[in-house]
């Protein structure tokens, strides 16, 4: 049954309902392992941040949790079920920012978020979700005419066009200026407020520490890290005053090395 929760120890040692568990996921590319072993979990409700150089495997991560990709050894549970067997059911309860290649270029933003209502049984409102966005002055302007922001907007509405109990985000406000990126997190912390959980990608230091509720460092094919900010920070800082970052590049190295291999 899709939305019951499964049960995790949380690094305090107490349960949380959890909405997404990922139990040693391993994906390996021409035989070489990306992730390998990976464990992760995410608590209903919460917005929670995975952060990882360029190149680490975020997106990798991503696309395994929804069976975009196949995985090469462990499970995925979401909502209580194991994405292999029940994907369909699901993804009905999953809202994912599509490709931008799987939008159609000639369609006028209303059109696209109607197209994507008809894809669920129970949809948000079309005129809501571009009020919601700010897409409702944009509603007749052609997908391929959409500039950076305007065409995130879209991408971040369509995550959310089936009222999802989960929201997945890679890097949903990367190329946007301020303005755009405060209206994004205004919506995923209302989603919120109505209960829904939702995981994202971010490279940005000071989005993981005003969004998420906790962080999940992806290093070295594993989450190396996670916790709330407050706790990552408190427990890995070498100096009293090192921010996020900070204990990001100590725990992640500053050297341009493994990009340059
Ligand atoms: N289809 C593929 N075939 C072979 N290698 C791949 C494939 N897709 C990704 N990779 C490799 O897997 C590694 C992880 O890539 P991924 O895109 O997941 O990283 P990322 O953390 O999302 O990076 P970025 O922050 O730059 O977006 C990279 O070395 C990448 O080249």
């Amino acid at each position: 049954m899709i939305n019951q929760p499964a049960f995790e120890r949380s690094i305090h040692g107490d349960h949380q309902p959890s909405c997404l568990t990922v139990n040693n996921l391993t994906k390996k590319f021409n035989n070489e392992s990306v992730l390998e072993n990976l464990s992760m979990s995410i608590y209903q409700g919460e917005i929670h941040g995975i952060i990882g150089r360029n190149g680490v495997g975020k997106t990798t991560l991503i696309e395994s949790i929804i069976g975009l990709k196949e995985i090469d050894a462990g499970t995925v549970n979401i909502l209580g079920e194991d994405i292999k067997s029940s994907r369909y059911e699901i993804m009905e309860a999953v809202g994912i920012q599509p490709q931008e290649a799987n939008l159609l270029p000639r369609q006028s933003v209303s059109e696209t978020i109607h197209l994507f209502t008809s894809f669920y049984k129970e949809s948000m409102d079309p005129k809501e979700l571009m009020q919601m966005m700010e897409l409702d002055q944009i509603e007749s302007k052609r997908v391929k005419n959409l500039s950076v922001g305007q065409k995130q907007r879209l991408l971040v509405a369509l995550a959310m066009v089936g009222n999802p109990a989960l929201i997945i985000l890679d890097e949903p406000t990367t190329g946007i200026d301020p303005q755009i990126r405060q209206l994004i997190w205004r919506v995923l912390r209302s989603m919120k407020e109505k209960g829904c959980s939702i995981l994202l990608s971010t490279h940005y230091m000071d989005e993981a520490e005003k969004l998420c509720d906790r962080i999940s460092i992806l290093h070295d094919k594993k989450i190396i890290v996670h916790g709330s900010c407050h706790e990552i920070i408190t427990e890995h800082r070498e100096k009293f005053t090192d921010s996020l970052e900070d204990v990001f590049l100590h725990l992640t190295g500053t050297s341009l090395r493994r990009e340059v291999d």
